[in-house]
């Protein structure tokens, strides 16, 4: 089919890559012209492992990018992966969105039918009521005749988008209509038939709150282990040692366990954010939901807390071993470095922060404190170290701490190797 993919950011750019491998024939359409010559050349404008050979693969033949949106009238299904950002009040901005939303109806104005799939991450009703009447306005198509709408939620992780699109554990296609139904399981017929996953066929309410369900479950789960974690610390227990028998019950499942210094990225702060201001807004106060929230502040607090009892920070030089929100990736966009940073600043420390490749991207939130180069590099005369995100060359780490000035470590992700001469301190073990 004739595939359009609204926005390449980190889920665009992987649905239109993996889309075109499966066979499709995909347009991104996007308005930066960097990010559009960057996979007209052949690879993404973010890091993403695997994805630069999907892109190079297909790129030419079943794929191209545009900045042209009138390209969208050429195809029969528009995948809309723009940002629904944050609001102060946790609320989404649905302004993009919409903006985006008008501009493809103009784009289809004439067309006899048009599939518009709401891939960004939306609060109930959304669909219906922002991006559904936009389109329809500006192409002047009918819902549910030539305008058919749908919902499918992205449950990909950065840092293995593409392993996550091609092996997914579910597919959730929201729709209100035959039709659409129809041509959401024709669009994802050459994955759905080649590997072993569910595919959730449901309305577009309910698929746009099983996204929230999902991440708001999982990040409660952290938090709620970050809790008992807090409570392990105090009692000299390991909580890894716990979340390894907890997690051996199959009602709690092994995964996402694992206790420290708390969620970040570009969608569990968000999306936790607009399901308690989506709650409220009608009327519903959702108390373990702030619960996690609060956990999750209180974690990177901890983590100078645990520092203070070893060092007098003011003045002090700390290695912070870690921008990136999680391995693996370059985004640092609501790192638990970040806090963590902030709160050096404010004491008084002199901060050299280091990460194997989201540097560039952290200079532009502390453009004036130190970068290193290596792990090696920041912990040279340190006075102390703080571990904020778990890259693996981290667990390497052995000799390096010889040359800081005090043998501090700090680590909030239970990656360092604890060893005689260091002063170690995890964040719930
Ligand atoms: N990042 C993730 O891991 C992830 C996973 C699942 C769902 N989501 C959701 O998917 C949506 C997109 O997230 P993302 O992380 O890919 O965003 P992103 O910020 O990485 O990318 C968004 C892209 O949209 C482009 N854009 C902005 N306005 C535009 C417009 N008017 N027309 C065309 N292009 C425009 C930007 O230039 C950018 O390339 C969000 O709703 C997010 O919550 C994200
Ligand atoms: O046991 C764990 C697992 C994760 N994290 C932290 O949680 C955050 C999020 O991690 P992860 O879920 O791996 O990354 P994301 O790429 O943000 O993916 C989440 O958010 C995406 C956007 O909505 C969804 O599509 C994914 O399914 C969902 O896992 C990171 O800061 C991790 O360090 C922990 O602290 N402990």
């Amino acid at each position: 089919m004739k595939l359009s993919v609204l926005g390449s950011g980190y889920v665009g750019t992987t649905v239109a890559a993996c889309f075109a491998d499966l066979g499709h024939d995909v347009t991104a359409v996007d308005i930066d012209e960097d990010t559009v010559a960057a996979l007209n050349d052949g690879h993404a404008a973010i890091h993403e492992p695997g994805l630069d050979d999907r892109i190079a693969a297909n790129v030419g033949d079943r794929l191209r990018a545009t900045t042209d949106y009138d390209a969208i009238a050429e195809t029969d299904a528009t995948f809309v992966a723009l940002p629904t950002p944050s609001m102060e009040d946790g609320t989404i901005d649905t302004s993009i969105l919409e903006a985006g939303a008008e501009a493809l109806g103009e784009a289809i104005a004439g067309k006899d039918e048009h599939l518009v799939v709401v891939k960004s991450t939306v609060v109930p009703k959304t669909t219906e009521t922002v991006v559904a009447p936009a389109v329809a306005d500006a192409s002047g198509l009918t819902v549910g005749e030539g305008l058919q709408v749908g919902v499918n939620p992205e449950f990909l992780r950065e840092g293995s988008a593409v392993d996550d699109f091609m092996r997914p554990d579910k597919v959730v296609l929201g729709s209100e209509t035959a039709r659409a139904a129809a041509l959401l399981r024709e669009i994802y017929a050459p994955l759905t038939s080649q590997v072993d996953t569910h595919v959730v066929e449901t309305g577009l309410r309910e698929a746009e709150i099983i996204k929230y369900a999902n991440n708001a479950f999982l990040a409660t789960k952290i938090s709620l282990m970050n809790e008992i974690g807090n409570i392990c610390k105090e009692y000299d227990v390991d909580a890894y040692e716990v979340a390894e028998a907890i997690g051996l019950d199959h009602r709690i499942g092994s995964s996402f366990l694992a206790s420290g210094v708390g969620w970040g990225g570009s969608c569990f702060p968000k999306d936790v954010a607009a399901l308690i201001a989506a709650a409220r807004e009608v009327g519903y106060e959702p108390s373990l939901l702030e619960a996690a929230v609060e956990v999750n502040e209180k974690q990177p607090r901890r983590m100078l807390g645990l520092l203070e009892r070893h060092v007098d920070v003011e003045g002090a030089r700390v290695a912070v071993l870690g921008l990136a929100f999680k391995p693996g990736t370059d985004d640092v966009r609501e790192s638990r470095a970040i806090p963590v940073i902030r709160g050096l600043l404010e004491r008084g420390a002199t901060v050299v922060g280091y990460d194997p490749i989201a540097t560039e991207r952290m200079k532009r939130h502390f453009p004036d404190i130190e970068y290193a180069a290596s792990a090696a590099d920041a912990l040279d005369g340190a006075d102390a170290a703080l571990v904020t995100t778990d890259w693996e060359e981290f667990a390497d780490l052995d000799a390096e701490f010889d040359a800081m000035a005090t043998p501090v470590v700090v680590d909030g992700r239970h990656i360092v190797e604890r060893r005689d001469g260091l002063v170690y301190e995890g964040l719930t073990w």
